[in-house]
């Protein structure tokens, strides 16, 4: 491809050069390579334009005031923008379907059950996020929920030219403020809920919710859909925002319009929902428990019907939906017979959700074990050990990715505001005394790392997986 057909304004010269790929890190710049410089948080990309010029970069988009020279500069304001177009029309063809997720808490899980929504369907499907980028027959991790732009692009044309029609990807409110996720097509949207999380990134609620809301603003396309789970406390201002950009609105939900939630009952294995879509009403046997696991549910629903599928077909599918790797997750039943399940919910409002869908299977005790990760939002500590100890019967704090931080200050932050917990610091002995204190009636929960295979401590990954770990301890 010349560069003259990815960026415009360029002279006879520039535009005739060949580009042979897309690079944002000058360690991966090749010959013929257009290089992004931005600024970061720990880094300038500015600093390696002379080093990316070196290596073969033929043109640099960044700003202005940078100095660019033996290549061609690509100046603007806002270089992560132009970049990532330019890098769009680049990287082709791209699924036919392109839908996205955000919101604090179910991205993963919505888009996990999108893709298996549209498989029962017969569709190619595939999803990229926190579990990396999955299809019906392969998972590769990009080590982010939402991957850098080049990574990101260049998965989406690689799935399509396997044959992948309809794909499904993770916006996070990282992911959004760096534009990692622009330049192609996505025709539906959609939002779960907002609550606390990253603070240390985004400064405020507002701050992050505005992030979140470039997806809408921005993101999806003019003639896009966007779906809206409508029970949240920020469902209202999505709402507006869908439609003042005029994008086709669907909200489900209690509150719902589309799809609303009429009832939904537990069950041993899953639970009941009842559902009213177009006047008339649907019985569907969510084989998955608690209510965020039905919320994430009929979200899935909701874009796969946005995307074109068959209501009816759609609701029949639910019945048969897989749990997601990590998510309310049943590991082990001990000797004494008490269930272990591991979750992944690392925000105070994750918490909530995850001891609530258990509570209505308890008997006897509910001993929940999490902690809280380093390097990130040092808030939700307290507030996390605050609704752990409202909520459960007993309360174990211990160690979830330290990464470059003091990991007994971490636990001290969260033992604050939960007196009664007991502080264990190592995990694997705190999952070890969490298993051995659970009777027949009690449930265990492993909160905070789901699907993770390490434990960060400073820059060392240990290899560790609770479910794992929680099956050699009941051994
Ligand atoms: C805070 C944050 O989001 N950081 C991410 C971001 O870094 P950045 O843009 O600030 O970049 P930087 O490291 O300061 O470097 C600036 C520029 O110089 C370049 N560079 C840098 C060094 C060098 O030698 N050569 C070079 O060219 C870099 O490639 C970059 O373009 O872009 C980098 C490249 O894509 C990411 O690796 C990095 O993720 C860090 C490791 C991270 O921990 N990110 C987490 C917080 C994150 O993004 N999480 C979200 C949310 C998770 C959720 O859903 O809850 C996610 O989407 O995963
Ligand atoms: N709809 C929901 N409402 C409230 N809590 C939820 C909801 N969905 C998931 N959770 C909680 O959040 C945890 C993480 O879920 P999931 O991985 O689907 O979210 P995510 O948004 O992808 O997270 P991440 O920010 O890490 O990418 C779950 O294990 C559960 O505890
Ligand atoms: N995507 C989230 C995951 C947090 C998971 C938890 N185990 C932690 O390390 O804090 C983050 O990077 O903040
Ligand atoms: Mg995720």
């Amino acid at each position: 491809m010349r560069l003259g057909e990815l960026a415009s304004g360029l002279s006879g010269d520039a535009s005739a050069q060949t580009v042979t790929g897309f690079a944002i890190d000058h360690r991966k710049v090749a010959p013929g390579t257009v290089f992004g410089a931005f600024k970061g948080a720990r880094f300038n990309g500015e600093d390696f334009i002379a080093d990316a010029v070196a290596a073969g970069a033929i043109a640099v988009v960044a700003r202005p005031e940078a100095k660019v020279e033996g290549a061609v500069h690509i100046a603007d304001a806002n270089p992560r923008r132009t970049f990532a177009l330019a890098a769009a029309r680049f990287f082709t063809p791209v699924p036919a379907h392109v839908a996205a997720v955000t919101g604090t808490n179910g991205k993963t899980s919505t888009a996990e059950m999108t893709r298996q929504l549209w498989r029962m369907a017969g569709h190619n499907a595939a999803s990229i996020g926190t579990l990396g980028v999955t299809t019906s027959v392969d998972q590769a991790s990009t080590g982010l929920t939402t991957p850098d732009i080049v990574t990101f692009l260049g998965n989406m044309s690689g799935l399509a030219r396997e044959g992948v029609t309809h794909a499904i990807f993770e916006a996070s409110s990282h992911g959004l403020s760096q534009f990692r996720t622009e330049g192609l097509p996505v025709q539906v949207g959609a939002f779960t809920n907002l609550s606390r999380d990253h603070l240390d990134y985004h400064g405020t609620m507002e701050a992050y919710f505005e992030a979140k809301m470039r997806l809408i603003d921005e993101v999806v396309a003019d003639d896009g859909h966007f779906v809206v789970w409508s029970d949240d406390e920020w469902s209202q201002a999505v709402i507006d925002r869908v439609k003042a950009r005029g994008l086709s609105l669907m909200t489900v939900g209690e509150a719902g319009e589309a799809i609303r939630l009429v009832s939904r009952t537990p069950t041993q294995l899953g639970q009941q929902l009842v559902l009213e879509h177009a006047g008339s009403q649907v019985k569907v046997n969510l084989p998955l428990i608690g209510a965020y696991q039905a919320a994430n549910a009929l979200v899935s629903a909701g874009i796969v019907i946005a995307a074109g599928g068959a209501p009816a077909q759609v609701f029949d599918h639910m019945a048969r939906l897989q749990p997601v790797r990590g998510r309310l997750e049943r590991a082990v039943i001990t000797r004494e017979g008490a269930p272990v399940y591991v979750d992944y919910a690392h925000t105070p409002d994750g918490l909530v959700a995850a001891i609530a869908a258990l509570r209505p299977h308890v008997s006897g005790r509910l001993i929940t074990l999490f902690g809280a990760g380093g390097d990130r939002d040092t808030g939700k500590r307290p507030q996390m050990g605050k609704v752990a100890s409202d909520l459960s019967d007993v309360v174990i704090v211990t160690d979830d990715n330290p990464r470059s931080e003091d990991p007994a200050s971490i636990r001290a932050a969260i033992m604050a505001a939960a007196p009664d917990a007991t502080e264990i610091g190592g995990r694997r002995e705190a999952i070890a005394a969490a298993i051995r204190m659970a009777g027949k009636d009690d449930i265990v929960l492993l909160a905070g790392k789901g699907h993770e295979q390490g434990q960060i401590v400073g820059d060392r990954v240990l290899p560790f997986d609770d479910v794992q770990v929680a099956r050699e301890c009941a051994a």
